[in-house]
């Protein structure tokens, strides 16, 4: 598990040691991390002495650790630039890169192989437009973030320049793994300045292979398909019966004990069509240990019984539940008080247009500024939301953002643009249906994590469709099999 800090929560660790007189030595630590990768990225390339450095460099700390970074690098030979964005620089570290024989430039030299951005990191207030720097040549190395993301929220407010490579210092920063904060920073690497002590409780995690796999692990040896999970299914119609086959498929790609379908005949014959081995039929009346609602449902009267069917199912028996789709236009709060009363595990995945219609319908008391919330801090709309609606939500977008009532939070970027290709969600449904499913009885993790991990699958997955070349929903599946293939 991988877990981040807000920019705001590694500021006030820092202050502890800094009042303690400690400073000066972070700032020294945290820029000896920094020449240390950017000397690795030059080692990569050929040789290190003659090769020119520049570092654009802001007028606060950030700008001081990408200048003594510089005198560390003109120390192995290094021509080492320091390129100032504003009026003044931090004294002590221009005062070393110019006794380490480091110059100052007014722009960026078209000989630099390697560009480090010191001129904005937690101490930035808004957006930054990013001055012309030669194209294309330079490797981009941030130092802490991308000037100009938004250390607590990934958010982008003007420009930036995108990194190959960001040197994160204490902690990774929660705005480092959302939306195009986690875009810009490229491959991030952080470095240990001893803030460990003093950063509490992270802010966002993110679940990685080894807690994936542990959710969609192989059987056990005495498992029995009744013990393996069954997932019921309620999805597709007349009008879109493709969705029942990809919710379907994707759930028994996972290796459920069983998928019963609930739909009409249409639907069911293609299901069955591609899965004999699904049990159909028009109601839910069966096994089912978890239930997904929603995707390609419609909005009319039957979709609406259907809904009120299955929920109705899941109150009756406690089975956790997951509303997708047409399900997040349709289900009112009563069916989440019900759901809540009768200890069911509810998750609702919404992509933003999803969500910010939800938050319309059925929590009008946070709808307020609620979209431009969507957009420049996903974490905490759909925490907002979660809190809000007393049920888990995965929020999909480039970045899916998993959020729990309580406000445990886990953020997942294995998927890449690829995915945004009709009934990719539809296959997300199922996989968070199966990870419900399958451990329906352990109470070890939360219904967040166990999102988190489908969420995980699917963006390895669709990673893994991917490199086939260019692709369609219905390659999922078989991504899906090959990725737990190989763990
Ligand atoms: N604290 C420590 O000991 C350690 C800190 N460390 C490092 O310090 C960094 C934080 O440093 P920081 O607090 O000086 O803030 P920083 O990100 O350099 O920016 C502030 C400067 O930018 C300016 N400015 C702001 N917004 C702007 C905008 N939109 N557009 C243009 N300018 C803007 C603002 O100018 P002002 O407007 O106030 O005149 C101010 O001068 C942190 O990310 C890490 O790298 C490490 O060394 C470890 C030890
Ligand atoms: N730019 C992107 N980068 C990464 N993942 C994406 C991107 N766009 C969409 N996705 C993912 O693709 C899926 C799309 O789901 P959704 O919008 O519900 O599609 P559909 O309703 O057609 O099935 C989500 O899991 C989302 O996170």
């Amino acid at each position: 598990m991988q877990t981040c800090y807000s920019g705001t929560a590694v500021r006030a660790a820092e202050r502890t040691l800094l009042d303690a007189g400690q400073g000066e030595a972070l700032m020294r630590r945290a820029a000896w991390g920094l020449a240390t990768v950017v000397l690795r990225e030059l080692r990569a390339r050929g040789p290190v002495s003659g090769t020119t450095v520049a570092a654009l460099v802001g007028t606060g700390n950030n700008g001081g650790d990408a200048l003594w970074a510089l005198a560390f690098l003109r120390r192995r030979g290094v021509d080492a630039v320091a390129v100032p964005s504003g009026e003044r620089m931090h004294q002590a570290g221009l005062a070393a890169l110019l006794k380490a024989g480091g110059r100052v430039a007014h722009a960026v030299p078209d000989s630099a192989v390697l560009l480090i951005d010191g001129v904005l990191g937690t101490g930035a207030r808004g957006g930054w437009e990013p001055p012309r720097v030669p194209e294309g040549a330079a490797v981009v190395v941030a130092c802490d973030l991308p000037s100009g993301v938004d250390a607590d929220t990934g958010h982008v407010a003007g420009g930036v320049i995108p990194a190959d490579v960001t040197v994160t210092f204490g902690a990774l920063k929660t705005g480092l793994v959302v939306g195009a904060g986690a875009h810009a920073a490229g491959r991030v690497e952080v470095v240990d300045i001893g803030l460990g002590p003093h950063l509490g409780a992270p802010d966002v995690s993110s679940v990685e292979c080894e807690d994936a796999l542990a959710v969609f692990g192989p059987p056990a040896w005495d498992d029995h398909k009744y013990s393996r999970g069954v997932l019921g299914v309620c999805a597709g119609s007349d009008h879109y019966p493709g969705a029942a086959v990809l919710v379907c498929s994707s759930a028994l790609a996972t290796g459920l004990g069983m998928v019963q379908y609930a739909g009409p005949e249409r639907a069911a014959d293609l299901v069955l069509a591609a899965h004999p081995e699904v049990v159909a039929g028009p109601g839910t009346e069966g096994k089912a240990q978890a239930w997904v609602v929603g995707p390609g449902l419609g909005s009319d009267k039957d979709a609406l019984s259907r809904l009120n069917e299955v929920v109705a199912a899941c109150v009756d028996a406690g089975l956790p539940l997951v509303l997708d789709a047409s399900a997040l236009a349709l289900v009112e709060l009563e069916d989440l008080a019900r759901l809540r009363s009768a200890g069911c595990d509810v998750a609702l995945t919404p992509h933003q247009g999803e969500l910010l219609k939800l938050v319309d319908r059925l929590a009008p008391e946070i709808a307020d500024g609620f979209a431009d919330l969507a957009k420049a801090d996903p974490v905490a709309a759909a925490r907002r939301t979660a809190e809000t609606l007393g049920a888990a939500v995965l929020l999909k977008g480039s970045t899916t953002v998993c959020a729990a009532p309580d406000g445990q939070t886990f953020v997942q970027n294995e998927g890449g643009a690829e995915l945004a290709t009709a009934g990719t969600g539809d296959c997300l449904a199922g996989l968070v249906g199966s990870a419900l499913a399958r451990t329906s009885g352990d109470g070890q993790r939360s219904t967040v994590e166990k999102a988190a991990a489908a969420a995980w699958l699917h963006g390895t997955a669709g990673k893994r469709a991917a490199e086939g070349g260019p692709f369609g929903s219905s390659r999922m599946p078989v991504a899906v099999q090959t990725v737990l293939a190989e763990r």
